[in-house]
């Protein structure tokens, strides 16, 4: 039992374990990292979908879904990225106990940040997605036409702009979008999810 300031842990009846016998399936994060217009969405929605019709239990959390509601009160600094990033992390925890498959999709540029949201899981919970593209390229597909209005001073703090973007040190996969088409990056992150025996 953990106690703090008169604020006591309950056990769950229903165990993670329990819910991953059930499900047939253990469960983790996929944890995309990456410029915007690098995949995140793209591939964490297309992940979710082969899962989804496997069925296997699977969620995605995205970026600009979550600022319309849970996270609504952060803007672009650092320090409201690193809480966008510290709650996402708290939330994404809740799933893989509920026994789900989450794939995240947030641009968490800072190294630090990510490191910290690694902690809240087991080794193997916690998967490391870098959504490499190069620059160039991602302003070029600017499916948001973000990057338009940030070369032209109307959004302020642009990540690869005006705001830093932290390549992973470690991370768990690599995928360039750049070179790969959606279903060979699918490919390669289902076929991790099965080495790691998170899927038979
Ligand atoms: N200033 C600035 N910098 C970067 N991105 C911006 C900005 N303003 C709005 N957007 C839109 O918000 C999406 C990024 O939100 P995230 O929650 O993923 O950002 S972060 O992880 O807290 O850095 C991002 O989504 P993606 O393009 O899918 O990455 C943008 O659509
Ligand atoms: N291999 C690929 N994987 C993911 N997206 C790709 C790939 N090749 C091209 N794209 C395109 O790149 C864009 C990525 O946009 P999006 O998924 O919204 O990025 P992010 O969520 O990182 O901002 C989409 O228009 C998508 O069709």
């Amino acid at each position: 039992m953990k106690a703090k300031n008169h604020i006591i842990w309950h056990e769950h009846s229903i165990s993670k374990k329990d819910r991953h016998l059930k499900n047939g399936h253990k469960s983790c994060v996929l944890w995309f990292t990456g410029l915007s217009g690098s995949g995140k969405s793209t591939l964490a929605n297309a992940i979710d979908a082969y899962l989804f019709e496997k069925g296997f239990q699977s969620y995605v959390l995205d970026g600009d879904n979550i600022r319309h509601g849970l996270n609504k009160d952060l803007g672009f600094t650092i320090s409201d990225r690193k809480e966008n990033i510290r709650r996402i992390g708290e939330v994404a925890k809740l799933f893989v106990d509920s026994g789900t498959i989450v794939s995240t999709a947030f641009i968490s540029p800072f190294e630090e940040d990510r490191m910290e949201v690694r902690k809240l899981f087991s080794k193997d919970e916690f998967i490391e997605v870098y959504v490499y593209c190069p620059f160039e390229i991602c302003v070029k597909r600017d499916p948001k036409s973000l990057y338009k209005k940030a070369i032209n001073g109307e959004i302020k703090h642009f990540t690869g702009l005006t705001s830093p973007y932290e390549e992973p040190k470690n991370p768990d996969i690599i995928i360039d979008t750049n070179s790969h088409s959606l279903e060979k990056c699918v490919q390669i992150i289902i076929n991790h999810l099965k080495f790691k025996k998170i899927l038979n």
